[in-house]
């Protein structure tokens, strides 16, 4: 048997790696795109790399006959996905990858993104995508809120680290750099070649990225107090990718072997040997996580490194696992592709 799914926003980036990934699916089949600025066009006119594959022409989202559909993703802006969410079926499963539902109280939603969330009734059902931490919840819900990707890479180093209480909870600071896929496809001035090539910069310094919103409740639920954590993200001159070194206190050795334990059964996450590093060279392009620890020379302080590909497992790959599990699929069809190296 086979489902049918719609993508909508298949003209950006997440939305064609959906479109990538779920092309040698077996159980999944696209029915529908949508766009907005390129409603009309054909996906091979827009992404010339997926013109060998047959697909549905993009559409306006009010286009779309939505009773054919099983379950739609939504590769929307926020804010326009919350607009959009409320006015689909009510029975339609949906894997939303915008910041829209993923934060459970409005307070925090409004001090983060900056306006009122609209929807909140929906936001009551939605369950919190990071698969490897609510899987059960997600093959039961019918809307999952895909997590920001720098928040993804953060709580993979961390969240085993604070549920076992191996690491000083009021010393952990995230240094993350990460790849300018992550900013989407529109133009914007510093994603410009001359401002982006050659140098790195810091943004959001002062601990004012929105992804805090999700450490900030993510973390405190698993300590059960509140754990804030110091995070800055820096864009570096990659296309995909992100690295997240993350500086703690505690022993390196028993937060090695607590990470291992935690990710035993885990198909995608790979705990590397003691006192290697994770590196974006080694997933890019698919859905695996690597985390690597050392010591380090300041007795009690340990190093945490966790990489993985913003646009497959920090997005797209991470919706269709969970996407897999609402379908009752096995959670890693269509994403045991290796990574691409070099
Ligand atoms: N890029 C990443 O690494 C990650 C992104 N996300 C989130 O996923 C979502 C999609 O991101 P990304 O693919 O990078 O974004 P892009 O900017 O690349 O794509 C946005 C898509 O939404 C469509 N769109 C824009 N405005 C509207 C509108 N008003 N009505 C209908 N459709 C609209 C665009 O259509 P058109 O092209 O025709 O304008 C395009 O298809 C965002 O919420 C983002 O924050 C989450 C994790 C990681
Ligand atoms: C390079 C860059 O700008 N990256 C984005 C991460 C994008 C992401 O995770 O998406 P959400 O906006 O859905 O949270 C950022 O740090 O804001």
């Amino acid at each position: 048997m086979t489902h049918k799914i719609a993508i909508l926003g298949a003209s950006g980036y997440t939305g064609a790696e959906l479109v990538r990934l779920i092309s040698t699916h077996p159980s999944i089949t696209i029915a529908a795109l949508s766009a907005d600025r390129k409603a009309g066009m054909e996906m091979a006119e827009v992404f010339p790399h997926l013109r060998h594959l047959d697909l549905p022409t993009l559409v306006t989202i009010d286009e779309i006959d939505f009773t054919e559909i099983d379950l739609c993703f939504c590769a929307l802006p926020h804010k326009t996905s919350q607009e959009v969410i409320a006015k689909l079926p009510m029975t339609m499963k949906i894997v939303d990858l915008s910041a829209d539902f993923r934060l459970r109280d409005a307070d925090a939603y409004k001090k983060w993104y900056g306006n009122d969330h609209s929807e909140l009734e929906i936001q009551k059902e939605a369950v919190y995508g990071l698969t490897e931490f609510y899987r059960e919840d997600i093959a039961n819900a019918r809307l999952v809120a895909g997590t920001g990707c720098n928040a993804a890479t953060g709580q993979f180093a961390l969240r085993p680290l604070i549920e076992a209480g191996v690491i000083d909870l009021d010393d952990i600071i995230l240094d993350l750099k990460v790849g300018v896929s992550g900013a989407g496809r529109s133009l914007k001035e510093n994603l410009l070649h001359a401002e982006l090539s050659e140098g790195a910069n810091a943004y959001a310094i002062g601990g004012t990225h929105r992804h805090l919103g999700e450490f900030d409740q993510e973390f405190s639920a698993i300590a059960g107090r509140p754990v804030k954590v110091q995070f800055t993200p820096h864009l570096v001159p990659m296309n995909r990718g992100i690295l997240a070194t993350c500086y703690v206190k505690g022993n390196a050795a028993e937060i090695h072997a607590t990470l291992a334990e935690a990710y035993s059964g885990e198909p995608f996450i790979e705990v590397l040997p003691f006192g290697q590093a994770g590196s974006t060279h080694d997933t890019r392009g698919s859905n695996f996580v690597h985390i690597g620890v050392t010591d380090d020379r300041i007795e009690g302080r340990a190093i945490v490194i966790a990489s993985l590909d913003n646009l497959t497992k920090g997005s797209s790959g991470q919706a269709l696992q969970n996407a897999n599990l609402m379908l009752g699929l096995d959670e890693t069809e269509g994403l045991m592709m290796a990574p691409l190296f070099p």
